[in-house]
């Protein structure tokens, strides 16, 4: 697949280039990123364009705002990041595609940079709505897309601006770019045993996806709130815990396809349960068969820390989306950050992505000691399963085009 990269664009001084950026960093309850990864990652396209003096403009997406302006998920925290990463004012629009955004974005001067408000504050944004798309794309003469993090959505600001730039007009950026090499050499011929370790809270978003991974991987582990659904699928009681009842066949598929395909699949065999969600909950220790009713699964407990670190002693190759626990809470974060530890000291690939998982390597001490951290968690996995991002896909160059 040719993309241009931002070397590729014939721009000069003063050009205004949109660029499409995944700042869903993980924030705590004082308001303050506690990963900047996904910041520090698009600096060097971000650089590239204030090399080339020209106009900046960036959108993002932070959490899952419901199409209203929600100040818990505002872009200000990043605004303050990114300016001190850059050393110098980053100018933030009080809103999306409104008057405030539209006379920063008139005013702007040659080597600045706006950051919109959160486009997940306009519900057009997730529905990949053309007008919406249009009114962004006036802001930018130039179209960037680097945000890996999330261009396995079809959203306005990923899929349907692309429609409003030709192909000497948009490109993907530094970033999405090594992301997508990379996994593609990781694809083309994985060192085996290859072992995808997958949980979180995503999971209707991530669930599908493990079906299309089966036939590339060795084993599968499935912990953190992913579990639940097939602990419940194969007829155990989850009381509280994460459940996506309307998923529970997919899961009882995704069993029988890892038996017919000869993939071990593990589950954790206990469970550290809450009686709320909360830090200081009351907690107990016990099997996956044992859940009582009014109690939730918040980690996996130390039984399947050593099964899983069993699971993993020959892997060649390790992908780790979705972390173990709420490794937020000190309570509920050991499963985690010993799964980090145990990924961590394999001597084969080790592959870490998503925002939150990222956050809990760092935390755990372990980035340094892992092959690469992608930025994208469904991202990465939706690439593994052989499919084409839609965000990638759109800035698909046919033919041969030179545009300098
Ligand atoms: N058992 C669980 N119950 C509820 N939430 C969980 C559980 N295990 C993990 N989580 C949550 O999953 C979230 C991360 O999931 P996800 O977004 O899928 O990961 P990533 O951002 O790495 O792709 C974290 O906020 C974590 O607290
Ligand atoms: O954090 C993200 O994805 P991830 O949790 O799969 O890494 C992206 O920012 C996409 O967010 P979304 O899953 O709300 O579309």
């Amino acid at each position: 697949m040719k993309l241009n990269s931002p070397k590729d664009l014939p721009l000069k001084k003063g050009d205004r280039v949109f660029v499409r950026c995944d700042f869903n960093v993980p924030i705590d309850e004082f308001g303050n990123i506690t990963d900047d990864r996904r910041i520090r990652m698009a600096l060097p396209t971000i650089k590239y364009l204030l090399d080339n003096e020209c106009k900046i403009v960036i959108a993002s997406h932070l959490g899952r705002p419901k199409g209203e302006f929600n100040e818990k998920y505002s872009l200000k925290p990043v605004a303050k990041r990114l300016s001190h990463l850059l050393k110098q004012d980053v100018i933030m629009a009080n809103d999306v595609v409104g008057p405030d955004a539209k006379s920063k974005a008139s005013n702007l001067k040659d080597g600045e940079v706006l950051l919109l408000e959160n486009v997940r504050f306009d519900s057009r944004e997730t529905k990949n709505d053309e007008g919406f798309a249009k009114e962004l794309s006036e802001f930018g003469d130039f179209y960037i897309n680097d945000a890996f993090g999330v261009s396995h959505r079809a959203h306005a600001s990923v899929e349907a601006i692309t429609r409003f730039y030709n192909e000497c007009h948009k490109a993907a950026g530094f970033l999405l770019l090594k992301e997508i090499n990379f996994f593609y050499k990781l694809l083309k011929n994985p060192v085996r045993p290859f072992v995808a370790v997958v949980g979180g809270s995503k999971v209707s978003g991530k669930l599908q996806a493990l079906i299309n991974l089966l036939p590339k991987v060795d084993k599968m582990i499935v912990g953190g709130g992913m579990a639940f659904t097939f602990l419940k699928a194969m007829g155990y009681n989850v009381g509280n815990s994460l459940v996506e009842d309307d998923l529970i066949d997919e899961a009882l598929k995704i069993m029988a396809e890892a038996k017919r395909l000869g993939v071990k699949f593990y589950l954790p065999v206990d469970i550290v349960i809450a009686d709320k969600f909360s830090e200081d909950a009351i907690v107990k220790y016990v099997t996956y068969q044992e859940i009582p009713d009014g109690w939730m699964g918040l980690d996996i407990g130390p039984a399947s820390v050593r099964l899983f670190g069993e699971v993993l002693w020959d892997a060649q190759t390790i992908l780790w989306n979705g972390p173990m626990g709420v490794y937020e809470m000190d309570k509920f974060s050991r499963g985690t950050f010993k799964i980090s530890h145990e990924i961590a000291r394999s001597h084969g690939i080790k592959v870490v992505g998503g925002g939150d998982t990222a956050d809990a390597v760092q935390r755990a001490g372990d980035d340094e000691e892992m092959t690469f951290i992608s930025t994208g968690g469904g991202a990465s996995l939706e690439l593994l399963e052989g499919k084409k991002l839609p965000g990638v896909a759109a800035l698909e160059i046919l033919g041969e085009v030179n545009c300098k």
